[in-house]
């Protein structure tokens, strides 16, 4: 079974990810990180060159192979929920976590960041506050737990995720 991670850019996917997959024992997989070795460039220029919609049909192939992938950490992108198909695969496939937070905290966490193309705007804040309008119902749609993740650090935060999928029968208490 895969266990994946969705959230808004900046909410902690690809940090917790990383912890949750070491404390498992298990390949932490990111996504973003498969699509980039792709399409042999970073995200960014390729959302320049060819445009969301494009990328959007590579991001959908991508997670239609990486969700498929029995035990791991599975990092998706921010927009991975946009799509029905995204959706219902990760949701069918294994466990999914959304990592919530509110947009402030995320573009106190993001300002100085220029990777994140849907952020380089004029104003970063109402658009984060704009995506989590769009997305907040798609993220808990497509996922089994919420995890508010404004004040815990990442080390609680996998803590409370290994008790989540304990509690839910996903995983054995002998591999934690
Ligand atoms: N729980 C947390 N508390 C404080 N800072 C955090 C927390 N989680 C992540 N961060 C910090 O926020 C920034 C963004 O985290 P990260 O890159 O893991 O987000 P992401 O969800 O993978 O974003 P994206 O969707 O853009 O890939 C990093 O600098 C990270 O160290
Ligand atoms: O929120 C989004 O739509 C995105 C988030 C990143 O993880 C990347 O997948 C890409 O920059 C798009
Ligand atoms: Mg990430």
């Amino acid at each position: 079974m895969s266990i994946s991670l969705v959230g808004l850019p900046g909410s902690g996917k690809t940090t917790v990810g990383r912890q949750l997959a070491r404390r498992l024992r298990i390949p932490f997989v990111d996504s973003d990180h498969a699509i980039e070795a792709r399409i042999g460039c970073s995200i960014r220029e390729f959302f320049d060159r060819e445009g969301e919609s494009r990328f959007r049909d590579i991001e959908e192939e991508v997670l239609d192979t990486l969700s498929a992938d029995v035990n791991c950490v599975l990092s998706t992108g921010g927009g991975a929920v946009l799509r029905p198909n995204n959706r219902h695969h990760l949701h069918s496939r294994g466990k999914v976590i959304y990592l919530k937070s509110t947009p402030e905290e995320l573009f106190r966490r993001l300002r100085h960041d220029v990777s994140r193309p849907l952020l380089q705007v004029a104003d970063p804040l109402s658009r984060m506050r704009e995506l989590f309008s769009v997305r907040d119902p798609l993220y808990r749609e497509t996922a089994h737990f919420v995890l508010e993740t404004g004040r815990p650090s990442v080390a609680t935060l996998v803590n409370m995720i290994v008790m989540q999928l304990e509690l839910s029968g996903a995983l054995p208490s002998a591999d934690v």
